[in-house]
């Protein structure tokens, strides 16, 4: 299971880096859980990451604006990004999260190919009228992109197991394996977390609380030595 850390500057990516992080997820927690960031800081922090490392954009938690959103992707990919996340925040259902991730999919699909396209849900996406987490499988699928994702929309403790079971995130991730498709999980998941979310077969963890100083995700800071730590456990299983 790769582990994916979303930094917020400069500073936090190197840290990220230097404990070992497989895909640096530039993000901006400000505007949201998966807030964009501008386009100088995604460009910087390509350009300070290793190559053979995965520098990935989050797009915002996006409203159902397919042109709008498309555009915003043409702006991570310019900017550098390798994977590029879009939070199905304001789409309500499977038709509206389909007709904006097909569009972000021909977006980035006709410059590069091999810009990988994540389509992401949320686990608690009731509480703010967003799509089925269990829909993003095929979601992912029927629009074309390369990976179904699910964080969480509210950061206020609740962790991704609060409300999805094993046996969800389990049906979660094999769906989107038998379209062919990767999977990726997060959503203030801890240390004690990675290890049920690597036995059911997820593909990328995404974190951001558990890398940082004193695990706050807002008033922290990424520290090398907590993002370590989680590398050295998903390599341990
Ligand atoms: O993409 C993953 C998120 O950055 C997860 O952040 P979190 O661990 O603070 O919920």
């Amino acid at each position: 299971m790769l582990l994916l850390i979303s930094p917020i500057n400069h500073e936090e990516a190197l840290e990220s880096i230097k404990g070992g992080a497989d895909i640096v997820d530039v993000k901006n927690p400000k505007e949201g859980s998966l807030g964009a960031n501008f386009p100088w800081v995604i460009r910087d922090i390509r350009e300070i990451t290793p190559e053979d490392k995965l520098v990935s954009a989050t797009l915002g938690d996006v409203p159902y604006k397919p042109g709008t959103v498309s555009l915003a992707a043409m702006g991570a990919h310019v900017s550098g990004a390798d994977y590029i996340k879009v939070g199905l925040y304001g789409t309500k259902d499977y038709d509206e999260a389909v007709e904006v991730m097909e569009n972000v999919a021909k977006t980035i699909k006709d410059v590069d190919n091999d810009t990988i396209v994540v389509a992401a849900g949320y686990a608690d996406a009731h509480r703010v009228g967003a799509v089925d987490p269990m829909e993003i499988p095929k979601v992912a699928k029927d629009a074309g992109c390369d990976l179904a994702m699910l964080d969480t929309a509210v950061k206020d403790g609740h962790t991704l197991f609060d409300y999805l079971s094993i046996e969800d995130l389990e049906k979660f991730v094999n769906e989107a394996h038998s379209y062919g498709l990767k999977t990726a999980l997060a959503g203030s998941v801890k240390k004690e977390q990675l290890k049920p979310l690597n036995d059911i077969g997820c593909d990328v963890v995404g974190i951001r609380g558990a890398a940082c100083v004193g695990g706050d995700r807002n008033t922290g800071k990424i520290h090398h030595s907590a993002v370590a730590e989680l590398k050295e456990l998903c390599d341990s299983f």
